[in-house]
């Protein structure tokens, strides 16, 4: 394990090279050997810019969105998605254990929690880097949360993309919140702000020259499916021009019911 950049950690194992932020707890890049990188991340100048400052997350791999979505219910001038993606995290734990590496994270409610969110917890991330890669949310709280796993997959061309395994209907965030019969296969042509009400747990992301990405999810009440595209209006400032063709967000989520003690997880294999 090699600090790589301030905060940012890599990992080669025979299994795979992975990249790892210490500010969040997040998994930027996951590359089982031989194959290609499993997640997309926003360029390296972007990620130093988010590194730099206090409370900017960084725009790739699998953010830990908590203990809100999206926007504060109340405070417009809240972060989007919580804090849980630009604080600090302790790394407790790094052990290889042959099948796989595991990396242990905490964070535990303190004065800059608590100026968010006025509920004491103790959160941990439990990652297990080997074939696959999962990302496992745990906390231990009395307050009650939304939150997402807000997994950003690499794509090589996001018009051949096809998603299996979303759910029967979803709530279409860009069409007035109406609620919409889901096709058995989704593809993606435009800007997309999709949650699926009745998640399934196991989602496969096809591409015809570059074989399926399996995701399956636990301790999810919904599944977003999230592309900005271009020109969208709300574009990020922090991606390129062109790289919502290299990407797609499935995200674990948990936003129609909160959670107190609870947990979220997504488990990612390349088939
Ligand atoms: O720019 P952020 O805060 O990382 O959010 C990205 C997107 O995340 C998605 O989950 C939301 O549905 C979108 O509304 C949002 O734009």
């Amino acid at each position: 394990m090699v600090q790589v950049s301030p905060g940012v950690i890599e990992i080669k194992h025979p299994r795979f090279t992975a990249r790892v932020s210490v500010r969040g707890a997040q998994l930027l890049s996951f590359i089982p050997t031989g194959l290609r990188d499993l997640l997309w991340c926003t360029a390296p100048e972007f990620v130093d810019a988010a590194l730099a400052k206090g409370n900017k997350p960084i725009r790739g791999g699998i953010p830990i969105c908590w203990p809100w979505f999206a926007a504060h219910p109340e405070r417009s001038d809240f972060p989007s998605h919580g804090f849980a993606r630009f604080m600090d995290w302790k790394l407790v734990h790094s052990e290889d254990l042959g099948e796989y590496h595991q990396l242990v994270f905490k964070l535990r409610s303190c004065a800059a929690t608590l100026v968010y969110w006025p509920h004491e917890f103790a959160a941990t991330v439990i990652m297990k880097l080997g074939v696959s890669c999962s990302v496992q949310f745990h906390v231990k709280t009395q307050g009650e949360w939304t939150g997402a796993l807000h997994t950003y997959l690499a794509v090589d061309d996001i018009y051949k993309v096809e998603l299996e395994g979303l759910g029967d209907r979803y709530q279409d965030n860009l069409d007035g919140l109406v609620l919409k019969q889901a096709d058995e296969v989704a593809t993606l042509n435009r800007a997309t702000e999709q949650m699926y009400v009745e998640p399934e747990n196991v989602t496969r992301v096809k591409e015809p020259d570059f074989g399926t990405k399996e995701l399956c999810h636990e301790g999810h009440t919904d599944i977003m499916l999230w592309t900005p595209w271009e020109n969208a209006g709300n574009s990020p400032a922090d991606m390129h021009a062109g790289d919502y063709k290299r990407m797609v967000c499935v995200e674990t989520s948990r936003i129609q019911a909160t959670q107190r003690t609870g947990m979220l997880s997504v488990r990612i294999e390349q088939r």
